[in-house]
């Protein structure tokens, strides 16, 4: 490390009891530090970067004034805990974040005493730390809980609910509002506007003048020193009016989260307050202290890795294959210049979705809703209602916070509210929180559905367009996180036959039937069984919902396996596959059925394709498969160890 990027006094930080012996002024240095180490921890991992530069200020004053871990420091979301990992004993294994074995990406119990309370979705923290602060009111105890949430993250529902229960108790929680004005893309709605009218509210500014003023006129200095942490701490009630207090918080701000001068005092003041729920907002600046995050448009929220002077990131090398995302965007704007109906709905991830694209090209008839996934559902029913052919673009893991709006307001109601569901499946560097293993199962149970899932990019256009065309019911299509396969696209997709696969490649002894984008491994799989002289058909269902039952039937009667494969947890389609053998009788004889799902645990965050193999869904995963269903376990293995050799 050169002598300009040394940290002398982070080296001296192993644990935050360390930094409590720490003076004011040895705190702004570690600030300076804590800031480097994390770019420089970054640029080397990739990972959540503009929302944790965003809080080191505050990180170092929180973890100086509180007495963590006795004290509940919970990170909401907790993209932005990196330098809470780096003073909280994690320093050595910081460039192994998001990496298989490595650091979590986000707060872990597992992982940490520093971590009370693990996260990745986001507006947990207020529920979860009221829920300590009863635990420990229950038990007699007298630590602190402090939940630190963003001004993104308060626009979802689950804030509220807390919010309003917190406020008509008594018990004492610090509530933590870290309002950087951002979101993943810019904030949207009245809370945001909210917020900052009261930023910029002239009532405090006034008073805060006056405050100065006087104090400065009338007051010695010792006086004139004091005078200025009251009136710092006391602004926020001079200010009055805000939501927080209407919901029967103390509410305390906005304080400069990038200055300690301020930020120290204010948190020592609220340590001391008895009662009650408190909520500090603190005002700060996603990205902050890096030039290239500070200037970009989404201020770095989620980097690859980069160069730490130029801030250039590493690029996919060009000519690839378009991601599923991509052709999403483009198949849906397509339809929509063919059908001024169709609208699109997004609940905060207009880039994750594509629907930034959509939002270009149709200003008018894009939404984005906030992180209110419940709302974005039966808004879309709402939309529905009226005639106009919703798509609502979430993440396979987001819309598990969903799920009675999408039984109660869609499905019950059979309205065609159509789910482009993206990062179906497993994510890679996100880890368990936001794998995609879900969606399948929890929506083929429900009545009325259709439930597809694209075999490659073109398909995912097709499916696009058969939601566009489905009018009177709701559809569902999964996609996976990255690249396609690099099939040729067509100009526009053409809606499928419902409840109809197809048969990509013919043979008769093995029957591999793909769900989703394992399709190109079930292909690969299918090469490998043919050199051991297994003839293997490839057939790819398109629908868990209707299934094709005649394509079922046919590949059970007419081969000696069948195999199905999904990106999906137990209980999806290779469920209602098995039902539909069972109620056909076609289990009664000699067939030898295998359902690849995957695994019945969490995986930790790694690249896909190692974690795919290690849950047995890639070719090897299923030539195996194959031959333990035959019997022949010896012959799997040695297919194995020649895969692997090739690869
Ligand atoms: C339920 C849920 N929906 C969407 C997301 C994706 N997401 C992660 S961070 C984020 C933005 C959060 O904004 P904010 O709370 O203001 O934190 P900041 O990044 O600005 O520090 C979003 C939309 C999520 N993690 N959880
Ligand atoms: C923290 C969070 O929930 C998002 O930032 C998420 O990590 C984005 O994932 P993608 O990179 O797949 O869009
Ligand atoms: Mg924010």
């Amino acid at each position: 490390m050169s002598a300009e990027n040394a940290t002398p006094l982070l080296d001296r930080i192993h644990t935050p009891k360390d930094l409590r012996q720490l003076t004011d002024a040895e705190l702004k240095r570690l600030a300076d530090e804590l800031r480097q180490e994390t770019i420089s921890a970054v640029s080397v991992t990739g990972g959540h970067l503009g929302a944790g530069l965003g809080v080191v200020e505050l990180t170092v004053a929180l973890h100086h004034v509180f007495d963590t871990p006795d004290d509940r420091l919970i990170w909401d979301v907790g993209h932005q805990c990196y330098p809470h990992k780096i003073l909280t004993g994690r320093r050595d294994r910081i460039r192994t974040l998001r990496a298989p074995g490595g650091l979590s990406g986000f707060c872990k119990r597992a992982e940490s005493e520093y971590d009370p309370f693990g996260a990745g979705h986001s507006s947990t923290s207020i529920s979860a730390g009221l829920g300590m602060a009863v635990a420990r009111d229950l038990s007699g105890g007298a630590n602190n809980v402090v939940a630190v949430i963003g001004d993104g993250a308060m626009s979802a529902g689950m804030a509220y609910e807390a919010m309003n229960n917190a406020g008509a108790m008594d018990s004492r929680l610090i509530v933590i509002l870290n309002d950087n004005d951002m979101s993943i893309a810019p904030p949207v709605g009245a809370m945001s506007a909210h917020l900052a009218r009261i930023i910029s509210g002239g009532t405090y500014r006034r008073f805060r003048r006056w405050m100065k003023e006087a104090a400065h006129k009338l007051l010695p200095g010792r006086w004139q020193r004091q005078a200025a942490r009251v009136e710092e701490f006391g602004r926020g009630f001079w200010t009055g009016g805000t939501l927080f207090e209407e919901l029967g918080f103390y509410y305390v701000g906005p304080i400069d989260g990038h200055n300690l001068d301020h930020l120290l005092p204010v948190l020592r003041n609220v340590k001391k307050m008895q009662n009650g729920p408190i909520l500090v907002h603190v005002v700060t600046q996603k990205g902050k202290g890096y030039a290239p995050a500070e200037e970009s448009a989404d201020k770095y929220h989620g980097v690859s890795r980069f160069n730490v002077v130029t801030g250039t990131q590493e690029k996919a090398a060009p000519g690839g294959p378009p991601s599923y995302t991509k052709v999403f965007a483009k198949a849906l704007i397509e339809e929509a210049k063919a059908d001024d109906k169709i609208v699109a709905i997004t609940a905060a991830m207009p880039s994750g979705t594509g629907l930034d694209k959509f939002g270009e090209a149709f200003p008018d008839r894009c939404f984005d809703v906030g992180i209110a996934e419940q709302h974005a559902v039966t808004f879309a029913a709402g939309l529905a209602s009226e005639g106009y052919k919703p798509f609502a673009a979430i993440y396979s893991t987001f819309l598990q916070r969903a799920y009675d709006q999408v039984v109660h307001d869609v499905s019950v109601q059979k309205l065609p509210v159509r789910f482009a569901i993206d990062r179906a499946g497993l994510v890679g560097a996100d880890g368990p929180t936001h794998a995609g293993s879900f969606d399948t199962s929890f929506l083929t149970c429900l009545p009325n559905m259709i439930v597809m899932a694209a075999g490659d990019e073109a398909e995912l256009m097709h499916m696009t367009a058969t939601a566009a065309a489905i009018d009177d019911r709701p559809t569902a299509f999964r996609y996976p996180r990255g690249e396609g396969l690099g099939v040729d696209l067509p100009e526009r997709g053409i809606p499928l036959e419902i409840g109809k696969g197809r048969i990509v490649r013919e043979g008769s002894a093995v029957a591999l039937l793909s769900f989703g984008a394992r399709l190109g491994e079930c292909l690969a799989a299918a090469d490998e069984l043919s050199g051991f002289g297994l003839s293997t058909t490839v057939a790819d269902a398109r629908f868990a919902k209707p299934l094709d039952v005649d394509l079922i039937r046919d590949l059970a009667k007419n081969h000696e396996v069948l195999l199905t494969i999904e990106e999906g947890s137990t209980g999806g389609f290779g469920g209602h596959v098995l039902h539909q053998l069972a109620s056909d009788g076609l289990l009664d004889g000699t067939l030898k059925v295998r359902t690849l799902v995957l695994p019945d645990r969490y995986i930790d965050q790694g690249k896909p394709a190692a974690m795919y193999a290690a849950a047995g869904l890639d070719a090897d995963g299923i030539v195996k498969a194959v031959f333990t269903a035959l019997g022949k376990n010896d012959v799997g293995k040695d297919a194995n160890a020649g895969s692997a050799q090739r690869a």
